[in-house]
């Protein structure tokens, strides 16, 4: 997907205002301890730009599109929301860890459990799985990510073995919008609703995959899909539920997030923006962590001692630096 900013500020102004974090994680996310971001002071608002490491520019910039719509304006979407309930996410791991992970988010009813782990087998998913319903209860609601790691054939077998702990959805099951398609007339039956994350903020056309009738809802997270208002004319276009999810942000990303969730029309899953949970220090002087299974939409204030304290080492302050710079010479040059 292109970036789209009409008129993105220069880039002296950005790089004034922009503090490169390194955050230390409570447990390995995607295969990281740490969580690098770039922070940008801007007149509307803190903003955070902090695409994965090995996001090519062109996919980065969009990114910072994002960063710059939500530190440079407000959206005049209308607010419909004040309060975003949240769901809790559990990294692939054993099955000791789980509780005292579970433990970091408070009351959350929904848990999303990360599968298809690479390296991990079917039978350790199941296991996660039994024992998170275990300590859910019937009640609880329970939704799988497995970040496209299944072919088609794995996908089919893993929801049979799976689907007796009463899913919620399955997140991108399988990687292309092919296979979902056709996954999702093999499960028909099991009655488990797909979800599309990487079909849609990885893809070229965030719309393909509803225009191919292969997911029941779409996860859509602001940064990767160029801010605010971008993420909600996809969803408006898009005709499908959807669940708005972090990129395991700070605070300040987190915030973006819960202001588009704000702004939905119609919410009727709870998203997931609990991942503050999982940053074992952070630079809001009020964290965007999960209160009763829910998070507020307000903007994040920084707490200067934070960022000193979490500042990156220079050579990746630099190496921060010089990507942003890459990402904005890409920004307002090619016109969807
Ligand atoms: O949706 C959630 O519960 C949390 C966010 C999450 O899972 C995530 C975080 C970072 C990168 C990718 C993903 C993902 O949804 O695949
Ligand atoms: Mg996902």
């Amino acid at each position: 997907m292109r970036p789209t900013m009409d008129a993105p500020p220069p880039l002296e102004t950005v790089l004034a205002v922009a503090h490169v974090v390194s955050i230390p994680l409570v447990t390995r996310f995607r295969g990281v301890t740490h969580r690098e971001a770039v922070l940008l002071r801007g007149p509307a608002g803190w903003s955070e730009f902090s695409p994965f490491l090995e996001y090519d520019d062109a996919e980065a910039a969009t990114w910072l599109a994002a960063a710059l719509d939500d530190g440079w304006h407000d959206s005049e979407a209308p607010v419909l929301r004040e309060s975003i309930p949240v769901n809790a996410t559990l990294p692939a791991v054993a099955p000791d860890a789980i509780a005292g992970i579970l433990a970091r988010y408070g009351a959350c009813r929904t848990v999303k459990i990360k599968v298809a782990e690479a390296g991990q087998t079917l039978a350790d998913d199941v296991e996660r799985v039994r024992e998170t319903r275990i300590m859910l209860g019937a009640a609880g609601r329970i939704r799988l990510d497995a970040n496209g790691g299944w072919n088609l054939d794995e996908a089919e077998h893993a929801l049979r073995a799976l689907e007796q702990f009463d899913l919620e959805y399955v997140e991108q099951p399988c990687a292309s919008v092919e296979e979902l398609a056709e996954l999702r007339r093999r499960v028909h039956r099991l009655g488990i609703p797909i979800a599309a994350d990487e079909s849609v903020r990885k893809a070229e056309d965030p719309l393909a995959v509803a225009r191919a009738g292969a997911a029941d809802l779409l996860v859509i997270k602001a940064a990767p899909l160029g801010g605010i208002d971008r993420a909600l004319a996809i969803v408006a276009e898009a005709g499908l539920p959807a669940v708005v999810s972090s990129a395991l942000d700070t605070s300040v990303g987190l915030s973006m997030g819960a202001r588009l969730a704000a702004r939905l029309p119609a919410l009727e899953y709870d998203c997931g923006l609990g991942t503050g949970a999982l940053l074992a220090d952070d630079v809001a002087v009020e964290r965007v962590a999960p209160v009763d299974g829910a998070i507020d939409i307000g903007r994040v204030d920084i707490d200067e001692d934070a960022l000193r304290r979490l500042a990156a080492p220079g050579p990746r302050a630099a190496w921060w630096r010089a990507r942003l710079e890459r990402c904005h010479a890409l920004l307002g040059t090619d016109p969807v």
